[in-house]
């Protein structure tokens, strides 16, 4: 378990969070391409594409350093609901109608990880599951030692309950050590069926980033950050996995009221 507290940043407008998402997630690229030939991401649902959309897409100041080279991302999803991936309820979907049907040509296509269509309407989403951990393992696990994918970043959500990717709280898929990807058969939020990454692959990361906008959040952020009340909730044990590699991205309404030592700056 880490030490380090995680980066609390908090905005006056989702417009300057998104102003301000583009840089941390473009050093994370710029680090990863220093590193290998590909930036390997993994992004959430809900409320994420939009943000994540609106700082990708903003124009670019020209320099390299601040151009998304989408050619050589590999998107996996944080989680996934099992249902097609047309359906309104689909996480890919929704980064489709906000953010990859909208990047234009000359920045390239990033390689796009779905889950398997084929399998959706499974009764049990555990095949689904394990085909998403072995599309993972074709990327990440080119060699027998490899425990556990290293994702260069994890951009993830934060639920008004305390839930991040598809990871409830009090459920029994939060003390999963083995797996890389989990299925969920009954989960508090409809879509029931689901499949997620697992905590050790979330706290393995190496940058994770939390975005949670809206007075909705404020009550769970101050349980999250008070850290007897709320120690045990999904996002809380990200925080205390990821320690210092994980950042909070918010707006004023979402922290109004949360006591936090290290509110930091960009
Ligand atoms: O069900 C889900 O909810 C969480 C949180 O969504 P938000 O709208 O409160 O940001 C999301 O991160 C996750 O991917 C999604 O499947």
């Amino acid at each position: 378990m880490a030490t380090a507290q995680p980066n609390l940043f908090s905005f006056p407008s989702t417009d300057a969070l998104a102003e301000q998402l583009r840089p941390y997630v473009l050093r994370a690229q710029n680090a990863a391409l220093s590193r290998h030939d590909s930036f390997r991401i993994a992004v959430s649902g809900g409320s994420l594409p939009t943000v994540l959309a609106r700082a990708l897409l903003a124009p670019s100041n020209g320099s390299p350093e601040d151009t998304p080279q989408f050619a050589k991302w590999h998107i996996f999803f944080a989680d996934e609901r099992a249902v097609p991936l047309d359906h309104d309820d689909s996480n890919y979907r929704l980064l489709k109608d906000e953010l990859l049907s909208k990047i234009p040509a000359e920045l390239g296509a990033p390689v796009v990880h779905p889950i398997d269509a084929d399998h959706v309407n499974d009764d049990d989403p555990q095949e689904l599951a394990d085909l998403y951990q072995e599309d993972l393992m074709r990327l990440f696990a080119a060699k027998d030692s490899v425990k556990l994918p290293i994702f260069d970043l994890i951009l993830l959500g934060c639920g008004p309950d305390g839930h991040t990717c598809s990871l409830f709280p009090g459920h029994e898929l939060l003390r999963e050590k083995d797996s890389w990807v989990a299925a969920e058969t009954n989960s508090p939020k409809p879509p029931p069926k689901r499949i997620t990454l697992t905590l050790p692959v979330v706290t393995s990361a190496l940058n994770v980033a939390f975005v949670a906008t809206g007075a909705g959040k404020k009550d769970i952020l101050k349980a999250i950050f008070d850290h007897e009340e709320g120690r045990d909730l999904p996002s809380a044990l990200v925080n205390q996995g990821g320690g210092d590699k994980v950042s909070w991205f918010t707006d004023h309404p979402a922290v109004d009221g949360v006591s936090f030592p290290r509110r930091g700056s960009l």
